[in-house]
């Protein structure tokens, strides 16, 4: 019997909705929180700055004085003094890049814009209200959320979170990914080659990859043969360890493809089976308590693309982001005609070209879903829907970027 493929966005929609938890949470040193995702939103406690700072080095004055063209000069505040001076009428306070602004003063002028006689200063060239004053908030307010939760960590996340005096950081755990790749024909790191019909696994490392590239914390097992019962105990024991099982090959129809029958002798939740897509229709999806087990294609372009398309969104749901891949539109860039009658992701060449994005296929090749190294120069995918048979240069197209 002929299994029925339902639609690639409802197969989607149902992994979004099978997700009921977050991970869980840890507390890191702020220092090695780089590429991690934050669990909690980061909220400013105080102004910064809390008092109004000058930003360049120069003399503090009330604007309402600079007609005056002098200025008697009765202080001299340097960065990181606590006391302001005061500034009042005819009066100036010598302040440097960094330093507190004196009380009744609200404008700096700068060293370049005065003549120093003495103890007294003529003002050259006159700026405005306000000139080289940070004011109070400036950088941001008490209360202002500043680093949503879910954000992915980067530098500027670190040096914020410095300046706000945390040291640890609340963030997401590492989702625990296993790595089973099946096969009888494949061979792992080392082994020699003694046939033409055996090949070198790739899956088990591209898959690896893409994960920790995702944050992952990551198991690779050692390859599998074709055996039943040595899957079913592999799989059994990758389930113990890890957040999330992925397997790939022997999952679609052949004698010796025996994933589907063993996830549902399992009789577990069943999220995804099969999708009315290109590549990775046999794709089959079951949830175990919180825990997922993926059975992707063996094919290495449909296991990349796959892990991608429905591992990536989970991933970020996972850690508070939103689930859709982001995706932009462009224009194609040449005529592009569709083979198979399914929502196709093919990759593709995302450049700017006159100030517009542009799609091209140069260098893809054309053929199967074994081919790798389509994926390879930093490619996006183009979706092509099912009803659409041909794209003609110059329409707008849908295309996923793969850099998450
Ligand atoms: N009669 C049918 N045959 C096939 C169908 C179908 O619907 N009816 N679907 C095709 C599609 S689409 C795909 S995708 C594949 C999926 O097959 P499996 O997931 O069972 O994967 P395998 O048969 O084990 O392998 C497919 C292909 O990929 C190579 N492979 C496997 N593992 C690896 C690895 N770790 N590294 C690199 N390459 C790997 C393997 O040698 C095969 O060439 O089924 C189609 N057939
Ligand atoms: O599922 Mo296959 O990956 O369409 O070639």
């Amino acid at each position: 019997m002929s299994k029925t493929f339902l639609p690639f966005d409802e197969t989607l929609q149902a992994l979004e909705n099978s997700i009921t938890t977050e991970m869980g949470m840890e507390h890191i040193f702020i220092g090695d929180a780089l590429g991690r995702f934050l669990a909690t939103d980061i909220v400013a406690m105080e102004n910064n700055p809390t008092h109004a700072t000058a930003s360049m080095d120069g003399y503090a004055i009330a604007f309402s004085d600079q007609q005056q063209g002098t200025l008697h000069v009765n202080a001299f505040v340097p960065a990181g003094s606590e006391a302001t001076g005061m500034v009042t009428q005819g009066e100036c306070v010598k302040t440097f890049t960094g330093s507190l602004m004196s009380e009744g003063s609200d404008t700096l002028i700068p060293i370049e814009n005065v003549e120093v006689e003495g103890d007294t200063i003529r003002i050259t060239s006159a700026v405005p209200k306000g000139f080289a004053v940070r004011p109070v908030g400036e950088n941001y307010q008490a209360g202002e959320v500043l680093i949503k939760k879910g954000t992915k960590i980067g530098f500027a996340q670190i040096g914020v979170m410095a300046e706000l005096g945390m040291v640890q950081v609340e963030v997401f755990m590492k989702p625990r990914v296993a790595i089973l790749s099946t096969g009888n024909e494949i061979l792992d790191f080392g082994e020699v080659k003694t046939s033409h019909a055996q090949i070198r696994s790739s899956n088990h490392v591209t898959v690896e990859a893409i994960l920790r590239q995702l944050g992952c914390e990551t198991m690779r097992f050692k390859l599998i043969r074709d055996d039943r019962d040595v899957i079913e105990q592999q799989l059994r024991q990758a389930l113990m360890w890890s957040d999330i099982v992925v397997t790939t090959g022997g999952g679609s129809v052949g004698d010796f493809d025996y994933l589907q029958s063993i996830l549902t002798d399992m009789k577990i939740e069943n999220i995804i089976d099969g999708s009315y897509m290109k590549p990775g229709r046999h794709i089959r999806v079951v949830k175990s308590g919180y825990k997922y087990i993926y059975a992707l294609p063996g094919f290495p372009y449909s296991a990349s693309v796959c892990t991608f398309l429905f591992i990536a969104p989970l991933l970020r749901k996972m850690r508070a982001q939103t689930f859709a891949l982001p995706t932009c539109k462009a224009k194609m860039g040449e005529f592009y005609k569709k083979r198979s009658k399914f929502v196709e992701f093919t990759a593709c060449n995302l450049r700017f070209c006159d100030g517009e994005l542009v799609v091209d296929l140069e260098g893809k090749k054309e053929g199967s879903s074994a081919i790798l190294n389509n994926l390879l120069d930093k490619s996006s995918l183009l979706r092509v829907e099912k009803d659409v048979q041909k794209i003609e240069k110059g329409e707008r197209v849908e295309v996923l970027l793969l850099e998450v």
